[in-house]
């Protein structure tokens, strides 16, 4: 099992739960959808696996480790096993795509070897070896994505969250973005994405886990987006 949530509930100081009473596994290797509508409980899942936020209740396990009991200075160990793209980007804006790669493998203090052949194989995967020079504000958004899905999986996580990966692109852009993310999925990196895109969700017919205020209601093997 890559991720197992047993019991896992989150309530907010304010006293929103959050999320309740939450169990879910997720294998090695798995493409998993989580959909809902607004404040279902979607981000609280993922800075949950981040270990952004703490649950209230239950244990998160990633890749056989309690992360509930894990030691402030492990946490960017943990981390390291995730690689992350949100809806906005979120590239460094001062920095060339090439060095946008190159400081994610420098953070993480990556022992990969050959750093400069690592980059060009990310940016090769993602077609965009000749924009490496480029700044992000040079490139359209589905570029930006694209860059950004490649420092995402450059230190080689074992697990891709991609939170609404989509959510600011046409169409065209959206599905190729789903493709390299699919890609990725096949070298078998198990991804988590959250969307709110059901034209993709219900093309590509993967795992469905559907969130109502902060319950799974729905956990479908080649599922839809039914909300
Ligand atoms: N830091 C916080 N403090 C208090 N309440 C919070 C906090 N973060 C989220 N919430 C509340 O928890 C609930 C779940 O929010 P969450 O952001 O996880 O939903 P979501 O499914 O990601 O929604 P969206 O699709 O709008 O991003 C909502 O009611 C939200 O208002």
């Amino acid at each position: 099992m890559m991720v197992e949530l047993i019991g896992v509930s989150k309530v907010y100081p304010n006293g929103v739960i959050a999320l309740s009473n939450i169990n879910l596994s997720i294998n090695k290797g798995e493409f998993v959808f989580v959909v809902g509508s607004s404040g279902a409980g979607k981000s609280t899942l993922i800075k949950l696996l981040l270990k952004e936020e703490e649950p209230t209740t239950g244990q998160i396990i990633v890749n056989g480790e309690d992360i509930s009991r894990l030691k402030r200075s492990k946490i960017p160990h943990h981390r390291r096993n995730i690689g992350v793209v949100f809806q906005d980007f979120r590239l460094l804006p001062n920095k060339t795509v090439y060095e946008n790669i190159e400081f994610a493998m420098l953070v993480a203090g990556n022992p990969i070897k050959d750093v400069k052949k690592h980059i060009y194989s990310v940016l090769d995967m993602v077609g965009l070896v000749d924009k490496a020079n480029s700044y992000p504000h040079q490139l359209s958004g589905g570029e930006q994505q694209r860059v950004s899905l490649a420092r995402a999986v450059v230190n080689k996580p074992l697990i891709l969250i991609a939170d609404e990966p989509t959510g600011n692109l046409d169409p065209d852009n959206s599905w190729a973005i789903m493709q390299i993310i699919n890609d990725i999925n096949r070298r078998g990196t198990t991804v988590l994405m959250v969307t709110h895109a059901k034209d993709i969700v219900d093309r590509m017919r993967k795992r469905v886990v559907t969130l109502v205020k902060g319950n799974i209601v729905k956990d479908q093997i080649k599922g839809a987006y039914d909300i």
